[in-house]
């Protein structure tokens, strides 16, 4: 093993002591990475070829800064990950379980700038050679969801994948020997059928009702779910090809001489454990059920998919017409990988496979038969993660099942060769997608995995998982028996050892006839043997069956358990969801009472003001009047005195001026002083008039005044008597919103009970799982806790919505403004309300 980079090895948790045995023993560099060994009587010996590509960022990513070094390519065979902050392999290590780097190696790494085509060289081409020459081939791309397996596999029109360049480095290679005749078709998983004339009509006809659909989709293009397939895809995809790999031109089959070649394809899926044809003309349409086909076994131990459509093709074009066809019948999502993006990207569901069948013609005689598949697994990932339910929760326990599966089946080999006194058995036939490969494990012909993998820090514990299944996986040895080509020559023999071939080609309704259905097989093979044998036999298949039940409960068990962590991280969230929602609600109720209460007390104020001044206004006089007067009567007072000053200098003697005015002078005066005393006199009770009416009139004026500051002093009394009645408003506005809380927050600890008593039942659920009651919305338990009336209090508190006020009391005012505050005030001054009595007003919200 490679020792961890200087800078690693100074980073507390990257040192070796934190390796744990496991991972130092799947990251030690296989013993056979690149060598190939020869295995009993000349057979190859090889083990698993696992390339490793690592797809580039997309800008979203970037912008979502998912780029966090958590991929290091070290060399072409070896890569480094280490675990984000964040992540659950980094909390694990973080706790002291694990570590937060893992080394692995692969047969090679390709970068993120690798090219389609310079991928296609280094992995897949040998094998296409391989398959030219009659060996079978079986590439399948594993990875998590949006790791670019499809890309891989099919890629786009302008950079085709591994798919479109084998059909054309086929097509290019058996160019001018390919066999005209659609006779020779195969059958079953390794032999040849000879058609009669009808149905070599009839198999034109199905091409031809696939192609004339294909052709009335690019007429009538519509949204594609799937891949980049279009129109112009084929065309693009040949020209795009045809100039780069003209190496492919050499590898014409050996010995091709006179012999022919007839290339037949099928393509189909495996969803949720059923196996569906893709070629199905009826599909596109969408309108039927589509019909699920039987896996079967041919009598030698292998497996095949009865009823399956096989297409004859003749150009590079007709297969990409077939597979953009087949794409449009794959069973997709839209899924949110990304967690902060809202964009939603279509993936597939299903595990694709795309078989391609090269028989090789001699004189009429099918020489051999090799088969190509390419297995697009469906991206495995994490249900709690991606938050799936429904339908989708159950593809995603299908997919991870049948990925477990596969796990087991390359664990279990890997183990047998390694030890192989402790011989386990393989559980291939527990997933349709083992049962069809096992063949290729069991050395029929060359494997490979392509894993894919993304280097977001978002899937990190993800890609980790998919690392570990492939660290397993390139362990794994392959035998491959090096047997002359002819020995595979396609052969069938009836259960009296009779072969059926006649004249190199296979009489079909002898075959259909010979085997039977694998179940029936059984029976027969079964009806043959001693009773004896047949008890033991019952007995052995009898503890199978309990060990595969055994099995099955304990990966239920794994089922439901994730299905149960999904469920219950929906749940938590749904209640973090509700109780941001109470918080929110009751701030906009406290808001909203607060901006209530402001408005009445201003609405009050202002009453108090206006009801101040229309009093005053009956009773005012201006003061400035009011001072003229004022001034008025002192100038009046201070002639008064003047003159009285003037009348004693006027008169020697003179009397009193009661004595003048009650009494005739004892003294006549001189005429001209009598005339003087006389108008003096005259004047000053002219004066005295005066003085006398403006004395009277400051009286009038003085009373006006006290009578002012009394209805003054009363508007101030009722004043403070109003703004008294809003203390008390104010206090009950503030004990209401208090019981509004103790009622929200009796709601949050009830709904704190109700997630414990979840979190318990989920517990109890993995045990024996129960349907979750629906619940009452909170909302509801709010709004019945708001609108209920409170005990006790009844008797002492008037009701009143100011809806029903404006509706019942004023409805021909302010219709459209319900909360006018005028309109409140005159409502609210229309009710008589007693000292001592509280008043809640609601206000309803319009
Ligand atoms: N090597 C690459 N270079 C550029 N873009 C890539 C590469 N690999 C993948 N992509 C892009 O990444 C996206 C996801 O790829 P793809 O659909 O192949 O993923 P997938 O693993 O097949 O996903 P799923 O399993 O969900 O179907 C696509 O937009 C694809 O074009």
């Amino acid at each position: 093993m490679e020792a961890p980079s200087a800078d690693a090895s100074e980073a507390p948790r990257l040192n070796h002591e934190h390796l744990q045995p496991d991972e130092l023993e799947i990251n030690a560099p296989p013993v056979k990475t690149t060598q190939q060994n020869e295995g009993p009587g000349g057979a190859e010996e090889q083990t698993m070829r696992v390339y490793l590509r690592i797809r580039p960022f997309s800008r979203e990513e970037l912008a979502d800064n998912q780029d966090q070094d958590c991929v290091v390519i070290e060399t072409n065979q070896m890569v480094t990950l280490n675990a984000p902050k964040g992540s659950a392999t980094m909390k694990s290590s973080e706790k002291g379980v694990g570590v937060s780097l893992h080394k692995f190696s692969f047969s090679q790494i390709f970068g993120p700038e690798t090219t389609q085509s310079e991928l296609f060289e280094h992995t897949v081409k040998s094998q296409m050679c391989g398959f030219l020459d009659g060996k079978n081939a079986l590439i399948f791309s594993y990875g998590v969801t949006n790791a670019g397996k499809t890309h891989t596999i099919q890629g786009t029109p302008r950079e085709p994948g591994i798919l479109p360049r084998v059909l054309d480095g086929t097509f290019r290679a058996i160019e001018g020997h390919q066999y005209q005749g659609m006779d020779l078709k195969p059958y079953l998983r390794n032999d040849a059928q000879y058609l009669a004339p009808d149905q070599v009509r009839q198999e034109r006809s199905a091409k031809a009702a696939i192609f004339a659909s294909v052709k009335e989709e690019c007429d009538h293009p519509r949204p594609s779910g799937g891949s980049e397939s279009s129109s112009s895809a084929s065309s693009s995809l040949s020209s795009s090809i045809l100039p780069t790999d003209q190496s492919v031109m050499a590898n014409s089959p050996t010995e091709a001489g006179s012999s022919q070649f007839a290339m037949w394809v099928a393509f189909f899926e495996i969803y949720n454990e059923s196996v569906y044809d893709l070629l199905q003309p009826s599909l596109c349409s969408k309108s039927k059920k589509r019909a699920s086909l039987r896996v079967c076994d041919d009598g030698a131990g292998n497996a095949y998919v009865k009823d399956l459509r096989w297409i004859n093709i003749h150009t590079l074009g007709e297969a990409l017409k077939l597979l953009q066809f087949g794409n449009k019948n794959r069973s997709a999502a839209a899924t949110k990988m990304n967690q902060s993006s809202s964009r939603r990207q279509v993936c597939f569901r299903s595990h694709s496979i795309f078989t391609m069948k090269l028989l090789k013609i001699d004189d009429a005689e099918v020489k051999w038969l090799s088969e190509f598949s390419l297995c697009d697994l469906a991206g495995s990932e994490r249900c709690n993660k991606t938050k799936t339910f429904g339908e989708r929760l159950k593809e995603a326990g299908n997919i991870n099942n049948s990925l477990l599966i596969l796990g087991k089946c390359i664990t279990a080999l890997r183990n047998n060769q390694t030890d192989r006194m402790k011989s386990s058995c393989i559980p291939f036939r527990e997933s349709k997608l083992t049962k069809l490969f096992q063949a290729f494990f069991c050395g029929r012909g060359q494997a490979s995995m392509i894993v894919n993998i993304n280097q977001c820090a978002a899937t990190y514990d993800e890609t980790l998982h998919v690392m570990k299944f492939s660290a397993v996986a390139k362990q794994v040895v392959q035998v491959i028996p090096e047997k002359p080509l002819e020995s595979l020559a396609p052969c069938l023999v009836g259960p009296d050892g009779r072969p059926l071939v006649r004249n190199g080609l296979v009489d079909g309704q002898a075959l259909e006839d010979s085997f039977p259905e694998e179940e029936e097989e059984d029976e027969a093979e079964m009806s043959l043997l001693p009773q004896n044998e047949l008890v033991s036999m019952i007995e052995s298949l009898r503890n199978k069956l309990l060990a595969e039940r055994r099995r099955n409960l304990v990966q239920e068990m794994e089922i439901r358990k994730e299905m149960g962590d999904a469920m219950l991280q929906q749940l938590m969230e749904s209640e973090e969801q509700r109780s941001r929602q109470i918080e929110e609600l009751k701030e906009s109720y406290q808001e909203k009472l607060e901006n209530t209460f402001e408005m009445y007390k201003n609405a009050i104020k202002e009453h108090a003001y206006q009801s101040a001044m229309s009093n005053l206004e009956d009773d005012y006089v201006p003061f400035d009047e009011f001072l003229a007067e004022q001034q008025k009567v002192e100038a009046l007072k201070r002639k008064v005195s003047e003159l009285e000053c003037a009348g004693v200098r006027a008169v020697s003697t003179p009397p009193t001026m009661e004595q003048s005015c009650q009494t005739q002078p004892s003294k006549a005066p001189p005429a001209e002083a009598d005339d003087r005393y006389r108008r003096l006199y005259k004047e000053k009770c002219a004066v005295e008039r005066m003085c006398e009416d403006k004395q009277e009139l400051i009286v009038s004026l003085e009373r006006r005044l006290m009578e002012l500051s009394e209805t003054l002093e009363k508007v101030r009394d009722g004043f403070l008597d109003k703004s008294a009645e809003l203390e008390l408003l104010q206090q009950k506005a503030t004990e209401q919103a208090k019981s509004l809380e103790a009622v929200l927050q009796q709601n949050i600890t009830k709904d704190r009970e109700i997630a414990s008593l979840k979190a318990e039942l989920a517990k109890v659920s993995q045990k024996s799982p129960l349907e979750p009651k629906p619940k009452r919305g909170l909302l509801a338990n709010i709004k019945e806790a708001v609108t209920s009336p409170r005990k006790g209090a009844a008797g002492r508190t008037l009701r009143k919505t100011v809806m029903s006020l404006t509706s019942a009391d004023s409805a021909h005012h302010h219709q459209k403004d319900p909360l006018c505050p005028s309109e409140i005030v005159k409502q609210i001054t229309s009710i008589s309300i007693e000292p001592g009595v509280e008043v809640e007003v609601t206000i309803a919200d319009a």
